[in-house]
């Protein structure tokens, strides 16, 4: 009889896509389905074989499985999208808003049809507004669409502030609110290094590099890959996000939410904190906000309203 795991699909297999497959079933968080398109079939069995052989080695039990077939989809927990292209050096995310709005429509065409009950994470940019575009594909309530940008921003943001105080990153806290693009909004106020606000710290003009270095932080590793963006972290990203909701952790991290009301935005997906469990999105919190905060996420929402607006929210 087959052991009974929960079952998680990556749809996309290049780097995001296959870093995160192998993050998934070397953490055991179920079975992996890896999914590319029908042209590339055989290097995405190659890979998801490659993976498998790593099991015995690591000591990981997990099927994963490489396809070009949502049949072999169906009825997933959890539906990750890295589907779509990346942007190279001097592009902005908006830039892929097009392209990967087609392939972000389609995907969520077949995941609607096959994986009905999944929970489904998006990753493809420009990511709040394919968030969007996934949102109206699959008809899903919004709790069960969430899209990945606040876990890694946060992660990029305490990197940074544990490598200016040379301290362990597992005592830094903090979070990053607004879209996932240069003027999203990392809240100082709220960031701290084992109970200590980081305005005690951190003198106010380092902070200022660290916001800024955070804000910019894709781009930067776009620069010094010079083909492509980053994956480790995106992929780590996502596995968290998997695991607090297969494991019904009720974490509070900042993700990609369907606001309704909600800091005053409507019709909107951007980046708030939110509990994540096995319902996906099980509340959105609103915070108070200085005046100051107001305005920044207000021009990080003005941004994502304008690239949600080309495909037609
Ligand atoms: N939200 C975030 O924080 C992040 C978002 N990204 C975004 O994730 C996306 C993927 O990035 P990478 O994996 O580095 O790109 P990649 O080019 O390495 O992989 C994308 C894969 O999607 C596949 N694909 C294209 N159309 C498809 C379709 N219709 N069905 C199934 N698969 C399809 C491609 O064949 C390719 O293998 C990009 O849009 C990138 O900008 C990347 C990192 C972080
Ligand atoms: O920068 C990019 O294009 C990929 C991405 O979203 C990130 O790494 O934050």
């Amino acid at each position: 009889m087959a052991i009974k795991r929960n079952k998680i699909t990556v749809v996309g297999a290049g780097f995001t896509g296959a870093t995160t497959a192998l993050m998934l079933a070397q953490k055991e968080l179920g079975n992996v389905v890896l999914l590319d398109i029908p042209q590339l079939e055989n290097p995405t069995k190659g890979k998801a074989l490659d993976m498998l052989q790593a099991s015995p080695v690591q000591k990981f039990d997990a099927q994963i499985t490489g396809t070009s077939s949502y049949d072999d989809a169906a009825d997933s927990d959890i539906v990750i999208i890295t589907a779509g292209i990346a942007r190279k050096p001097g592009m902005s995310r908006d830039d892929l808003v097009n392209t990967n709005a087609g392939i972000v429509r389609s995907v969520c065409e077949n995941v609607k049809r096959v994986a009905p009950e999944s929970i489904v994470i998006i990753l493809s940019n420009p990511v709040d507004a394919m968030t969007y575009v996934a949102y109206q594909a699959l008809g899903f309530p919004k709790n069960r669409v969430i899209g990945q940008s606040g876990v890694l921003d946060t992660a990029r943001y305490c990197t940074f502030i544990a490598q200016e105080l040379n301290v362990s990153v597992e005592d830094v806290r903090g979070f990053v609110l607004g879209g996932h693009g240069d003027d999203m909004v990392p809240l100082v106020r709220y960031s701290s290094v084992g109970g200590i606000p980081i305005d005690s710290l951190i003198p106010a003009e380092r902070i200022a590099d660290i916001v800024q270095r955070t804000r910019t932080g894709g781009g930067e590793i776009v620069s010094l890959l010079g083909n492509g963006s980053a994956y480790y972290a995106p992929a780590a990203s996502l596995v968290q996000m998997t695991e607090a909701i297969l494991k019904d952790k009720k974490r509070i991290i900042p993700v990609i939410a369907f606001l309704e009301g909600e800091y005053g935005y409507d019709n909107l997906f951007m980046g708030v904190p939110a509990l994540l469990g096995a319902d996906g999105i099980e509340k959105v919190f609103e915070l108070e906000l200085t005046a100051e905060e107001k305005a920044a996420l207000d021009k990080s929402a003005d941004s994502v309203k304008a690239v949600t607006a080309i495909i037609g929210s």
